[in-house]
């Protein structure tokens, strides 16, 4: 039999809520979940986004992880939905599986494994399951932190971020999935054409249901462990992932083409222009951004509807016009 934990339950709420990010919540949540179940062995698995039907994801693991197969963490999370704990013994082992829940919704579980002779007390699992409930309401306002409130897609600050981390190899979710070796991360910088216009035209209200629209159609072009971001304004960048210079260009020609159909209510036909970079992880962050930001410039003056591939026009760019980028890059920031 464990005892029971000994203080109260206060100082793990405090440290989850002062956590300002989610790799520092995640460390924060092992760390009070494996004192109050005293185990070290702890795996919690929950959605992305707890706002979508998003698939279940390993978020952080002190077991090996090879004992899950997405069948079973899918299995596990439907039994789960019934909202209880669910313990079973297994081999020498007691499995104990805890819901963790956001707005009445169960959006993932933690596994905590003991031995057979370890049994919890219910006061252990109601501090776990208040933990676990302040965790998610944590990560939801981190997750909301991060977006830019009208399209929804990431914000300015995160790409920022989210690109160093890229540059470093340290992506958070490449870790949770099969690093695949043979891929490439591209940066695409995407604008509006003749934005000003619509606003113009048609007024802000419905430019910003174009800029909703776009928003949207960029999503489905796109993975779910690809990021979209609303750069600035009318402008919208992308990091995705993908084996080939060649895939990276059919993607963003996709995505052109798709918005070039697309018959926007009142406004009708618009389109926009791209430009992208390989991100060689050598490179400075600012040179990736202005290289990107080159090839984006290269579509507008080539007529704009174009994607162009910052390699493919690399030579014909001298120091004047690189020195010039960051200095507005610089002015930006
Ligand atoms: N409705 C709306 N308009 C925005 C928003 N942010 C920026 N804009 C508008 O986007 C327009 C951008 O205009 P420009 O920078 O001249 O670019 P453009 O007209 O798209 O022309 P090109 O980029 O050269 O094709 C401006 O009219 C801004 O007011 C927003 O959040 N909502």
């Amino acid at each position: 039999m464990l005892h029971a934990v000994n203080g109260c339950a206060h100082e793990w709420f405090i440290s989850l809520t002062e956590s300002e990010d989610e790799a520092q919540l995640e460390v924060r949540l092992i760390d009070s979940l494996q004192a109050i179940l005293q185990t070290q062995k702890i795996a919690v698995f929950a959605r992305e986004n707890v706002l979508t039907e998003q698939n279940i994801a390993l978020i952080t693991d002190n077991l090996t992880g090879q004992e899950f197969t997405p069948e079973s963490i899918d299995s596990l999370y439907l039994k789960i939905q019934d909202n209880k704990i669910h313990t079973c013994l297994c081999s020498q082992l007691r499995i104990s599986y805890i819901p963790i829940c956001h707005c009445e919704s169960v959006i993932g579980f933690v596994v905590a494994v003991h031995t057979k002779e370890d049994i919890l007390d219910t006061n252990q699992f109601g501090t776990a399951v208040n933990v676990l409930h302040i965790y998610a309401n944590q990560r939801h306002i981190l997750f909301k932190n991060r977006l830019d409130p009208l399209t929804e897609l990431l914000n300015r600050q995160t790409f920022e971020s989210k690109l160093m981390e890229v540059i470093a190899g340290h992506d958070h979710n490449e870790r949770r999935e099969q690093i695949d070796e043979h891929c490439a991360w591209y940066l695409g910088m995407l604008d509006i054409d003749n934005f000003k216009q619509v606003n113009d035209q048609f007024g802000h209200v419905i430019g910003d249901e174009v800029l909703i629209l776009i928003a949207r159609l960029i999503k489905t072009n796109f993975r779910s462990q690809d990021y979209i971001f609303r750069y600035g304004g009318e402008e919208f960048s992308v990091l995705f992932k993908c084996a080939a210079e060649d895939t990276a260009v059919l993607i963003l020609e996709r995505l052109r083409e798709m918005i070039a159909q697309y018959i926007f209510p009142q406004v009708g036909t618009i389109t926009i222009s791209i430009g992208f970079t390989e991100l060689e992880s050598d490179r400075r962050l600012s040179i990736l951004v202005q290289q990107a930001d080159i090839a984006l410039y290269d579509s507008k003056r080539a007529g704009r509807n174009k994607v162009t591939n910052f390699k493919q026009i690399e030579g014909q760019h001298n120091i004047e016009c690189v020195v010039e980028h960051e200095h507005e890059l610089f002015k930006l920031s």
